[in-house]
């Protein structure tokens, strides 16, 4: 089932996470709410780690794509398991250094990174950049010319290998923004500009073919692309590599009919072709870096919404409106992405099949389109599995929502990761048009009659 590991119920029927009742920590944190059961997330990393140390002998490192879901809370707990991180924006790797993730473990992507990412990642002294095109290679030699400093450098090619996932979500394939191109000339051509830069570093060659992967097969045909790739740069410039990297992907399970993926089989699987076509080529065993964000983060969150209208049009539907919806979770709207619901102040069976949606001004804001869940009334608490990933990390102000708060809960104790955002951190970037500074405060109003 696609609940967090800790999750039961109490005898009155309550959602319980990591030894707390839901409610309880909604009477605490209010709704909209996120929850992260901590013992799932560091359950995700350990069978990343045993699966790795058991089918790969050669180094390697597990690296958290932040984009998933960034706070300082859950990076420092990723920091303690020993993960990696890799970034896509200077805002990213700001938090991270903040979070005072270390710097030497952080890795930075992005198909248009600017200047000032780029610059800030040779301050800061990470741990690669993992480079997408000549563009940004015309910005590093710029800044290589004001600076000595060595940076390790990764190939992003483009395997041209189309995964079975979304369209939205695909991007290994011939027509993608991400990568270079072998065909073209673009990968060996960036290879060769990078030997003659002295400030890179040459690390070796990744690839990333998409997100919410279910076969293991299009990872063994990616590797097996960036070995061809790696003979042919042995052969051209006698470069062997270091580090070979088939990105992240691996998907999870949001339904409970959806095949549950397989991290083990999914890391044999990379391991193994890994070695076979590293023995093949003559290579010593490259590192193997793997990128997991969504297998990581998302099976460990929930979010949590509070019933308000109810709205039933005989013969056709019932909506059933709560607190939250696509300003916190877009992924319906742009994946058509289903989602398991249930209550979380009562449980009952499951009888009445509504269509869950949010509080915004769109047709398009439905959380769970085909929901069954006991009789739900005004008051009652939606919960939501799997939301841990690309939710809250997509979460915008339309409408002028706010936030929600983000709770980890450990063996009965809840932490407050991120507070709910406040009227006031929207209007502090507001200027008035006849100040020239943020003056814009909320309205005092007179306490109610
Ligand atoms: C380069 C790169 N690595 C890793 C990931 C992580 O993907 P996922 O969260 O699906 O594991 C992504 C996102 O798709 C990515 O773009
Ligand atoms: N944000 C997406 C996937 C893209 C992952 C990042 N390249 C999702 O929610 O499924």
């Amino acid at each position: 089932m696609p609940w967090p590991k800790t999750t039961t119920r109490d005898a009155t029927g309550q959602l319980v996470i990591g030894g707390i009742p839901v409610p309880q920590l909604v009477a605490e944190f209010g709704t909209p709410l996120y929850i992260y059961d901590e013992a799932t997330i560091r359950a995700q990393c350990g069978a990343y780690r045993e699966a790795l140390a058991r089918h790969y002998p050669g180094p390697w490192r597990l690296v958290y794509a932040g984009k998933a879901y960034l706070s300082v809370g859950l990076l420092q707990l990723l920091a303690e398991e020993g993960m990696w991180l890799d970034v896509v924006s200077g805002g990213e790797l700001q938090l991270a250094l903040a979070a005072g993730f270390p710097p030497g473990r952080i890795i930075l992507h992005g198909n248009n990174k600017s200047e000032d990412e780029l610059r800030l990642a040779l301050q800061a002294r990470i741990g690669a950049v993992v480079v997408d095109n000549h563009y940004e290679l015309d910005l590093l030699e710029r800044l290589h010319r004001d600076t000595e400093q060595q940076l390790s450098v990764l190939v992003r090619v483009n395997p041209g290998v189309d995964a079975h996932t979304h369209a939205y979500r695909k991007t290994g394939h011939l027509d993608s923004k991400f990568g270079l191109l072998i065909e073209t000339g673009d990968a060996s051509r960036a290879v060769q500009r990078i030997l003659g830069m002295p400030g890179l570093r040459l690390r070796g060659y990744h690839a990333h073919i998409g997100s919410q992967v279910f076969e293991v097969e299009p990872y063994a045909l990616a590797v097996e692309r960036l070995f061809d790739f790696a003979r042919e740069m042995a052969a051209q410039f006698g470069v062997v590599p270091e580090e070979i990297s088939p990105g992240g992907g691996l998907a999870i399970q949001y339904l409970p009919e959806d095949p549950v993926p397989d991290i083990d089989l999914f890391v044999r699987t990379v391991a193994d072709t890994v070695q076979r076509a590293a023995r093949e080529a003559g290579f010593p065993l490259p590192l193997l870096g793997l990128e997991p964000g969504r297998s990581i983060i998302g099976p460990a969150g929930i979010a949590v919404y509070r019933v308000g209208a109810i709205k039933e049009i005989p013969g056709v539907r019932r909506y059933v409106s709560v607190d939250g919806g696509m300003a916190d979770n877009i992924r319906p709207a742009l994946y058509q992405a289903r989602y398991t619901a249930a209550l979380a102040n009562r449980d009952g069976p499951a009888v009445t099949r509504v269509t869950i949606v949010g509080k915004y001004c769109e047709s398009g804001d439905v959380l769970v389109n085909d929901a069954t869940l006991p009789e739900p009334r005004p008051g009652d608490l939606v919960a939501i599995a799997a939301a841990g990933a690309y939710c809250l990390a997509m979460a915008s102000n339309y409408n002028l929502a706010l936030r929600p708060a983000v709770i980890l809960v450990r063996e009965g104790q809840a932490l407050l990761l991120q507070r709910r955002e406040r009227i006031e951190d929207v209007l502090r970037r507001e200027f008035g048009l006849h100040s020239s500074a943020a003056t814009v405060a909320p309205v005092e109003l007179p306490a109610s009659p």
